[in-house]
């Protein structure tokens, strides 16, 4: 067991579903909660620490009665916030979430000083903006998790259109994780085979379109919340990485210096992700249209910048 702590904030859907994905892989030696909610964070804390007893898993699961209970944590996952409900854009979650994330990163901070953080509330990008303001902590160190559950999503809709590839499709998306995120589909590929040369154009489109609309599906069937499974799974896959310094290259959101061509601009990039959380970002080569796309999808995530700094922050 690897004697490594992983805190999550925010244990609703989300929170709960992560925390059990990591301790039924034995990801962690512990995994402590934190939720407003104390009934439902005592209540999931049993639930989810019998279900590793059940499997045999190696990880402890608690909740934090108090501060020094969530503290000297390796990776900590804020999950804290409100998701949308049908007819709503992530973006309209904005103030509320970023007041949430102040609050819950100023609990936090100052006993964690080593931690990495893994940002999964909404409106993502602009979330980590949020964090990384709040809190002063150093930009490597804080990730947005939303790139691997895009590229999951036009997975499964490639495979969905195609009829095969299970298990051999590795899709590619970057951006901003919201209507204009930037699919890329010669990056994209089945089998090793980039996807423009196996669908054609209109083919592609389509599949693009459904991924940009893939949460925005998922929470006009729900009514009541948005997708829990894929968030929290690739959510592991960021806290595997780092705990276990795995070098794995995932899309992940992080503060741009320069890369890109951008500046102080917070969106999901390649990233190579290790013990000190963002260890490179990796720069594709983007055409034309990808390069509009994304300077698109850059704008929309400043746009938001813009209103926190003008009602937010000031
Ligand atoms: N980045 C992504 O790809 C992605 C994917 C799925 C969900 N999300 C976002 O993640 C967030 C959570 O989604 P969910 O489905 O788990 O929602 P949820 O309502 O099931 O859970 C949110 C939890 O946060 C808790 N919370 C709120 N304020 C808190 C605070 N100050 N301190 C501690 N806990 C607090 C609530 O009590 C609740 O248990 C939403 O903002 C949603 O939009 C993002
Ligand atoms: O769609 C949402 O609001 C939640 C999340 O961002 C998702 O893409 O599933």
């Amino acid at each position: 067991m690897n004697n490594k702590k992983v805190g999550i904030i925010g244990v609703g859907n989300v929170g709960a579903t992560l925390a059990f994905t990591l301790a039924s892989k034995s990801l962690c030696s512990e995994v402590v909660l934190k939720d407003l909610r104390e009934n439902i964070v005592e209540a999931m804390a049993l639930d989810i620490s019998q279900s590793a007893n059940a499997a045999n898993a190696k990880t402890k699961v608690s909740f934090a009665k108090e501060a020094k209970d969530f503290s000297n944590c390796d990776v900590i996952v804020i999950t804290a916030g409100i998701p949308r409900k049908p007819g709503m854009s992530r973006d309209d979650l904005l103030l509320t979430n970023a007041k949430i994330m102040t609050s819950v990163i100023g609990e936090i901070n100052e006993n964690n000083p080593n931690a990495i953080y893994i940002i999964v509330s909404n409106p993502l990008d602009a979330m980590v903006y949020t964090a990384l303001k709040a809190a002063n902590i150093d930009k490597n160190k804080v990730l947005g998790m939303a790139g691997i559950l895009d590229s999951a999503r036009m997975s499964h809709f490639i495979q969905e259109k195609l009829g095969y590839g299970e298990g051999e499709i590795d899709a590619s998306v970057m951006g901003g994780h919201g209507d204009d995120m930037v699919p890329l589909a010669n990056y994209s590929t089945v089998a090793g085979k980039p996807l423009d040369k196996i669908l054609k154009e209109d083919e592609i489109e389509e599949i693009i379109t459904k991924t940009r609309n893939g949460g925005a599906q998922i929470v006009k069937l729900l009514e009541t919340g948005s997708a829990y499974y894929a968030p929290a799974y690739s959510t592991s896959l960021m806290v595997e990485a780092i705990l276990t310094d795995n070098k794995k290259v995932y899309p992940c959101a992080v503060m741009l210096q320069g890369e890109y061509g951008y500046e102080n601009i917070v969106a999901g990039v390649p990233v190579r992700l290790g013990k000190n959380g963002v260890e490179d970002v990796i720069e594709l080569k983007l055409d034309e249209k990808q390069t509009s796309e994304f300077a698109k999808s850059i704008s929309s995530v400043k746009e938001l910048i813009d209103t926190l700094e003008n009602k937010f922050f000031s």
